[in-house]
């Protein structure tokens, strides 16, 4: 349930990020009150953002640093890890490849994935069996990813205990069948300088990502801090703006967790329009489910909600990949 929320609220997990291995961390106050902002967080925007996480600002800057550097090379550079239905979308798309409720995106990226081998799950995963498509230039660039896609899977599992504990669940309740192997997706990417400062020509020419919702179950955007794109909806319909808080990741709910909380927390509506002149970076890790898990209202989130599933199971393998095949025209 999304409310008419103004601004997006910053928590400070370090109390979590301590102790959400221990099994008592309930009882320790400051956890507890962490625990309490995630919920407020959740029901009412679906969106926050989060300090006191653990990884390294040094990273954090490093990483967008790098993808600022592959984007400025030049296009020819950048069509040699080229992302096709061969290369199970996995690779690098331009401009305007990416397209949201029919419209064509003003963003490049790279798109990866937890690497899926053929057969590993039947054939749900056919459609995205492959390799990540890393470029040799910057040097290091892959190993700097994906020593980073470890923390934010790491740090993901620990916000989702902290989220389990605010819907009155047992701490590792998104673990074992839902989440206990944990898909993950990764967009490394970028947004041209806004071309126009009205908005009705910012709507018409400079829409970086239209509105959508994200897949799974948590997503951690990493953005550049000097320039503001990100745009979330509230209940009225205001685009409320993600203006970055540097040191923070913002961090926002999927379709997976809306479905198991039977809606209680919701997965909002969001688009990216750059209203900068300048060229934005986003790195956006996506947290999600086993890959072949069968996603249903929680029984205690059924019980809050007046005892009736609101929402239907969902396979989140066949959701993903239902995504990427509309996502692409090839
Ligand atoms: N894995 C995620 N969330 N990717 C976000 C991209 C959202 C835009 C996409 N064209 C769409 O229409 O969904
Ligand atoms: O660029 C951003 O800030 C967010 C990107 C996003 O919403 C996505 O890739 O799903
Ligand atoms: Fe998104």
């Amino acid at each position: 349930m999304t409310t008419n929320f103004q601004s997006i609220p910053l928590i400070d997990i370090s109390p979590l990020v301590a102790k959400c291995d221990d099994p008592n961390a309930m009882e320790d106050k400051d956890v507890a009150e962490v625990v309490r902002l995630l919920d407020r967080a959740c029901r009412d925007a679906g969106f926050f953002y989060v300090k006191g996480h653990g990884i390294p600002e040094s990273l954090i800057k490093e990483v967008r640093d790098v993808t600022h550097k592959f984007f400025d090379l030049p296009y020819e550079e950048k069509l040699k890890i080229k992302l096709s239905a061969e290369t199970g979308y996995r690779g690098y798309q331009h401009i305007g490849e990416n397209i949201t409720k029919g419209v064509p995106d003003r963003h490049e990226a790279i798109d990866c994935y937890r690497e899926l081998n053929k057969g590993m799950y039947g054939d749900l995963a056919d459609p995205l069996v492959g390799t990540n498509k890393w470029p040799k230039d910057p040097p290091d660039f892959k190993k700097l990813m994906e020593e980073y896609v470890v923390l934010c899977t790491e740090l993901s599992r620990k916000i989702m205990r902290g989220i389990a504990l605010a819907l009155g669940g047992s701490v590792d309740e998104f673990e074992g069948k839902i989440a206990g192997d944990p898909f993950w997706v990764f967009r490394i990417i970028g947004y041209p300088g806004a071309t126009s400062t009205s908005d009705e020509g910012l709507l018409k020419n400079d829409v970086g990502c239209g509105a959508h919702t994200d897949y799974g179950l948590l997503t951690l955007v990493n953005q550049d801090d000097d320039k503001t794109a990100l745009q979330v909806r509230n209940l009225s319909g205001e685009w409320i703006s993600a203006v970055p808080i540097p040191g923070t990741f913002v961090c926002n709910i999927g379709d997976m967790l809306k479905i198991l909380t039977n809606g209680v927390y919701e997965s909002t509506l969001h688009r990216v329009i750059n209203i900068s002149p300048n060229f934005r970076v986003c790195v956006a890790y996506f947290y999600e489910t086993n890959f072949d898990a069968a996603i249903s209202p929680l029984d205690m989130c059924v019980k809050k909600t007046g005892g009736k599933k609101k929402l239907q199971t969902a396979v989140y393998g066949e959701h993903l990949v239902s995504k990427v095949l509309t996502n692409f025209t090839y």
